[in-house]
């Protein structure tokens, strides 16, 4: 079984009991690790990387197991969901992950190359969240819906935007 299925297999379990995540079915999961995966080809240089609000595993999760030479930071607060981070990162050997039970304002967390998040706060937010973990020349990556071109233009931002349907992959730098 590859490590995808594991997850996803515990991900069921946990869920079964712990109620943390709206995704019930294989199907449903395997859609969020498809999403997450989506933009990896624009990402995988990096070396070091944090996901805002990773929750029961997207994107932060699902692309450190893709990436397992970028060390990864997943920050979550809530305890049902970081203690399943936490299984999952033993599980699955991820080395390359370190579990931050914390709210991003309250993290200590040197700067990063690239800062992930998806469906957590509106984008003008994130900005302002980021800036203390943020590398000089460091990207954000949103996973936004069909509001990001508003969200977007509201934070003054430049940005570059793959879409695929309703979901906007959003590459912001400069900020
Ligand atoms: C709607 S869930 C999304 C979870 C996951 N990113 C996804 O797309 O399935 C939002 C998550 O962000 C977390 N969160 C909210 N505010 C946060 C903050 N300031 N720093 C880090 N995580 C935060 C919440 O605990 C929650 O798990």
């Amino acid at each position: 079984m590859n490590k995808f299925d594991i997850f996803t297999n515990e991900l069921l379990k946990w869920n079964k009991v712990h109620k943390f995540t709206n995704y019930k079915t294989p199907e449903e999961i395997r859609e969020q690790i498809e999403d997450s995966l989506y933009p990896l080809e624009k990402i995988k240089h990096y070396k070091t990387a944090l996901d805002i609000g990773t929750g029961a595993g997207f994107p932060g999760l699902v692309l450190a197991i893709a990436m397992p030479e970028t060390k990864w930071y997943l920050v979550e607060p809530l305890k049902k969901r970081y203690s399943f981070l936490n299984y999952m990162k033993i599980k699955l050997n991820l080395d390359n992950v370190k579990i931050v039970p914390s709210r991003l304002e309250k993290a200590d967390i040197d700067p990063v190359e690239l800062i992930t998040t998806r469906a957590v706060m509106p984008t003008s937010k994130i900005i302002e969240i980021s800036r203390p973990y943020l590398e000089k020349n460091g990207k954000i990556l949103l996973y936004k819906g069909s509001n990001a071109l508003e969200e977007l233009k509201e934070a003054k931002v430049n940005a570059e935007i793959i879409s695929k349907g309703n979901r906007n992959y959003i590459f912001i730098k400069d900020i």
